[in-house]
């Protein structure tokens, strides 16, 4: 019998953090190796976006509209599934939003490696050093538990966007990151820029690397990878260790995005560039990141723009298929009221000229 699996990796990390920067380069790494990658991208917005980034020759699934970790769970089973049938790859990338719990995918894709030939190899969790470091400093609400959350349950962490970083603030944020998770690889990046020998060195499980991973026994009696400090999280499983004693079961609790919500708006006409960016640099703090497929009124090409935990970038684009002028903006009880009339606007002030 063929016993080969297909290696999963799961990526995780807050908005905006930089998973897809991370996903676009492993696809090239694994791609040029002759691997054949594919990719399931969840997204809490109606579009897929960051699919634009993603070469057109890797399968992709998507799951729109909600978070695999909760409002859409057993769709990653389902997608798992057809994706595995009909593409046969070597590996899968998932792209969790940045909103998901780690925790309950992890439970998915190993339920999900019952009845078919996955293999959970690592949670990479990308962190945007620049907004840990704040959040630690002030505040102690749910997007830091989360990503406190999401830190704790990774393999391989990549302490990511360094550049905006002085080198005592990174120490600091590299204490916090070390006291939720001791043991994972960790990496301090720029634009997610890694050694992709790390993710060669998980898929083969080496030792030396895994060091710290322990046998995570689900009550279903099967198996992944999952790093001590996930059983900070409440579950009701048994944490097996390696060392092979048994964790006393603590309360379930499932997380939720309550929240947490998305507008996304289609637009009609094209805004102008300078009022659009003038827009985002106004957005409310609560709407931390935004992202869309535009055309202006006063350039000929069509762009991706990004925000992220205050950063705006605008990148010209040729996207691989037909895509609507759309913008999502994501974030903690904002108007969405207030941030479609504001677009609306911004379309009416430049049919009136
Ligand atoms: N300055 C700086 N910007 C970065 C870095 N890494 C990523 N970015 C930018 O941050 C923005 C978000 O990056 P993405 O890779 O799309 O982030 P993501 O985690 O996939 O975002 P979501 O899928 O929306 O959660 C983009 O504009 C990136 O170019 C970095 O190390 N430094």
């Amino acid at each position: 019998m063929n016993t080969k699996r297909i290696t999963v990796f799961v990526l995780s990390g807050f908005l905006g953090s930089g998973k897809t920067t991370l996903l676009t380069q492993a696809i090239d790494h694994f791609g040029e190796m002759g691997r054949k990658t594919a990719v399931i991208m969840n997204e809490i917005g109606e579009v897929n976006l960051d699919g634009q980034l993603v070469d057109a020759s890797v399968p992709m699934a998507e799951l729109l509209g909600g978070c695999i970790c909760c409002s859409s769970r057993g769709d990653l089973a389902a997608t798992l599934h057809e994706l595995v049938l009909s593409e046969k790859p070597d590996m899968i990338f998932i792209e969790s939003t940045g909103v998901a719990n780690p925790m309950e995918i992890l439970d998915e894709i190993t339920d999900a490696s019952l009845i078919l030939p996955v293999e959970l190899k690592a949670v990479i969790t990308v962190v945007d050093a620049p907004q840990l470091l704040e959040l630690s400093r002030t505040s102690r609400g749910k997007t830091y538990r989360l990503m406190q959350d999401q830190i704790r349950c990774a393999n391989l962490l990549l302490l990511n966007k360094t550049d905006l970083l002085p080198p005592s603030e990174l120490t600091e944020v590299d204490e916090v990151v070390r006291e939720w998770n001791e043991h994972a690889k960790l990496e301090y990046t720029v634009f997610s820029r890694v050694d992709m020998r790390l993710l060669e060195l998980f898929e083969e499980d080496n030792e030396a690397v895994l060091h710290a991973a322990h046998t995570h026994m689900t009550d279903k009696g099967h198996e992944h990878v999952c790093t001590s400090n996930c059983d900070h999280h409440d579950h009701d499983h048994e944490h097996m260790h390696s060392e092979g004693h048994v964790q006393a079961a603590s309360g379930h609790h499932h997380h939720t995005h309550d929240h947490v919500m998305a507008y996304t708006h289609f637009f009609e006409h094209p805004v102008n560039s300078h009022s659009f960016e003038a827009f985002v640099s106004k957005l409310p703090q609560n709407v931390y990141r935004a992202k869309g497929v535009l055309t202006f009124s006063d350039t000929p090409s069509r762009f991706m723009f990004q925000y992220a935990y205050r950063e705006m970038d605008f990148v010209k684009i040729t996207p691989k298929a037909e895509v609507p002028n759309v913008a999502v903006f994501i974030g903690e009880q904002f108007s969405k009221d207030a941030v479609r009339s504001a677009l609306l606007e911004l379309e009416r002030e430049e049919q009136s000229l």
